[in-house]
């Protein structure tokens, strides 16, 4: 593993910084240092809670292209939000260089990119090599998904993924599994992940911080809400279901 520690310098925001996107964000308040002990690591939690905010951010700082995953427009601000690589330090032991940062929803233009360049007699390298020989249009969204994968965890590096599961199938998600376990013994290479699967953080002893709790922290497993609500709707489905409809009739 590379990454050892991600530190947030707090004396490097204003109070009025603190107040405003992203810094605000409850999961980060009181977060001095974040130590990763681990190959493969997850940041879990409720939608909006954080957790791209800070993959992104981790991703600007190694330098690696964010694949268009440009941060969200928001109207109401009147300027632009500060980046939160700005208050942030990474520590490595050792320092690498390569990996990338993907996100499942810019992944199409990814794609595109791609095509493009084969279509650009100036660039001379087959860009579909690294991803299975043929354009990802024309692969399906999880074939070609871990294809990719399958040619690029075979690099060293520092692998950034953002909520990766949502073009793999349950069954794919354990091919997945599988893959970032071979990867990982290598100690070639590290995961930090996004995620909102079951599957993929059943990874065997993956550290995981839950964007829950302010300040963010880590949690075991089992504690986390996608394994105890998945568990709990699969072991009482119709129950869930019933309670689920009845509620919602009611609203109306
Ligand atoms: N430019 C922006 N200005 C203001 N707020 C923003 C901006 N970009 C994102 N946000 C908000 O910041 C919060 C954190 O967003 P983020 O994408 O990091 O959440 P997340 O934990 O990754 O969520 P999800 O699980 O849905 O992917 C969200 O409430 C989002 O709407």
């Amino acid at each position: 593993m590379f990454l050892r520690e991600i530190q947030f310098l707090w004396e490097r925001v204003t109070d009025e910084q603190r107040a405003q996107y992203p810094v605000h964000l409850p999961a980060y308040q009181g977060v001095e240092s974040m130590e990763i002990n681990g190959a493969v690591t997850f940041f879990v939690g409720e939608n909006g809670t954080g957790k791209s905010t800070l993959l992104e951010a981790i991703a600007a700082l190694c330098e690696f292209p964010t694949g268009g995953g440009e941060v969200l427009a928001d109207e109401h601000s009147v300027s632009e939000p500060f980046p939160l690589q700005d208050m942030l330090r990474l520590s490595w032991m050792p320092k690498v260089r390569t990996g990338f940062f993907m996100r499942a929803e810019t992944y199409y233009n990814f794609a595109s990119l791609l095509d493009e360049r084969m279509r650009d007699p100036d660039f001379a390298a087959d860009p579909y090599a690294r991803y299975g020989g043929k354009s990802l249009h024309k692969q399906s969204h999880g074939e070609s998904f871990l294809k990719m994968f399958e040619t690029r965890f075979s690099e060293k590096g520092l692998y950034l993924l953002d909520e990766p599961e949502a073009a793999l199938s349950p069954v794919r998600q354990l091919s997945f599994l599988r893959l970032m376990k071979q990867m990982a013994d290598t100690g070639k290479a590290q995961f930090i992940i996004c995620t909102h699967s079951p599957i993929l953080l059943g990874y065997p002893g993956a550290e995981i911080f839950t964007f829950d709790r302010s300040p963010l922290q880590r949690a075991e497993y089992e504690e986390t809400e996608h394994y105890t609500v998945t568990r709990y709707f699969l072991n009482n489905r119709q129950e869930v279901l019933r309670e689920l409809f009845k509620r919602e009739d009611d609203s109306l």
